[in-house]
């Protein structure tokens, strides 16, 4: 693999020049733990890697730490040495999300990514609300939005047709497609986006076709399936954990369990937001505790009363917390790999020295 095939432009040459010179050499991460990186080397060479103590430090946030997918300036340590990171090269782009609880907290799930490919489809998944949340994330990305309306095979072409007109005026941005994997349209779409050196990421909700797209790009020998292997919190698909993965013929992908949260996180928003009108309403409610049942002075239940609220929506509404916990019990079996996944990486844990140093005790087994 040559950098040009790893995603290396002009734009990382120019950042890359001062390391040059010091006799540093380029990588790509393509994995990380608490204690180390993987990147790979010019030529396709795997490493693993270290972040040294300066850029650590230098780090105002974990979003400023190297993550899947950045470019790194790297001193090749001689036998029995590590292998350094000395600088983070600056980003094209970066997929990330505030750390749920901690609103403060960005955390990147990938650097460098080029295209956003958001399957969805004309039927029971479309949900204009939660494209809006991908739309969203995506743009504050800088990567490309690219939409496939998957499954083109069961809807009319009338049904397939309105849904991508509906989401072409939400998002003028993105690129459309009407697809099938059935027939390998949605395969050659992908395709067209895998320019050499170009990263992209695949997601959406569950049951649109993400596994049956990515294991047609990654040809028959590799299966990718979205559900995580409970122990390594990786895809069944990748025997190594790397989260970056090189695509025969062009292209990589960014799969992680990061990623793959996403759609649960963006489900839950927009639930809430799609009931933000009701819970409006809760303001003028007479008690603070009011649970909208049969409470006295309670505005929600007067709207229904009045017939300014469907009895339908209401009932809704006062089901959103069970809505929310099903949809948090589906999830929650990939949600326990993305903890183990997260806690396995630096972004949660302590940035100082000390905890630094119990931190790789601790995974050495090492209790003294
Ligand atoms: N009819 C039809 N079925 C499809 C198409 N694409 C995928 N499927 C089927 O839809 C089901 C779900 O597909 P997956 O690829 O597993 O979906 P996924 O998005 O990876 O789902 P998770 O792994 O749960 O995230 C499978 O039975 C596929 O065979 C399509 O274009 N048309
Ligand atoms: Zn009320």
């Amino acid at each position: 693999m040559t950098l040009l095939q790893l995603g290396w432009s002009p734009f990382f040459e120019e950042a890359f020049a001062p390391y040059r010179s010091k006799g540093l050499v380029p990588a790509r991460l393509i994995r990380e733990t608490a204690i180390n990186y993987g990147a790979f080397l010019e030529g396709g060479e795997e490493i693993d890697l270290v972040l040294s103590g300066k850029v650590w430090h230098d780090a105002a946030n974990d979003a400023e730490l190297p993550a899947v997918g950045d470019w790194v300036a790297v001193d090749l340590g001689g036998e029995n040495e590590d292998h350094v990171i000395r600088a983070r090269l600056p980003r094209r782009s970066c997929f990330s999300r505030k750390m749920p609880g901690k609103s403060s907290e960005e955390q990147v799930i990938g650097a460098n990514v080029d295209v956003v490919a958001v399957v969805t489809d004309a039927g029971p998944d479309f949900n204009p609300r939660r494209m809006e949340r991908y739309f969203a994330l995506i743009a504050r990305s800088g990567a490309k939005p690219v939409v496939l309306i998957n499954k083109a095979d069961l809807f009319t072409k009338q049904e397939n047709a309105e849904a991508a007109a509906e989401l072409a005026a939400l998002c003028p941005d993105a690129d459309i497609h009407v697809t099938s994997a059935l027939n390998r349209k949605g395969l050659s779409v992908l395709k067209s986006y895998l320019k050499k050196g170009a990263t992209m990421c695949v997601v959406g909700s569950s049951g649109v076709g993400k596994s049956t797209l990515v294991n047609q790009l990654y040809g028959e020998e590799w299966q990718w399936t979205g559900d995580c292997n409970e122990v390594t919190g990786k895809g069944r698909h990748t025997t190594t954990s790397r989260e970056l993965v090189p695509l025969p013929g062009n292209g990589m992908l960014i799969d992680n369990p990061g990623m793959r949260e996403i759609q649960m996180w963006t489900d839950e928003q927009t639930l809430r937001e799609s009931f933000a009108d009701v819970e409006a309403l809760s303001h003028d409610c007479k008690f603070a505790d009011c649970r909208h049942q049969k409470d006295a002075g309670c505005a929600i239940r007067g709207a229904v009363e009045a017939g300014s609220l469907e009895l339908g929506r209401y009932e809704s509404f006062l089901q959103l917390d069970d809505e929310i916990a099903e949809l948090r019990r589906r999830a929650k079996k990939r949600q326990m790999s993305v903890e183990r996944w997260a806690k396995r990486n630096h972004r949660v844990k302590a940035r100082n020295l000390e905890d630094r140093i119990q931190l790789e005790k601790d995974e050495r087994g090492d209790w003294c």
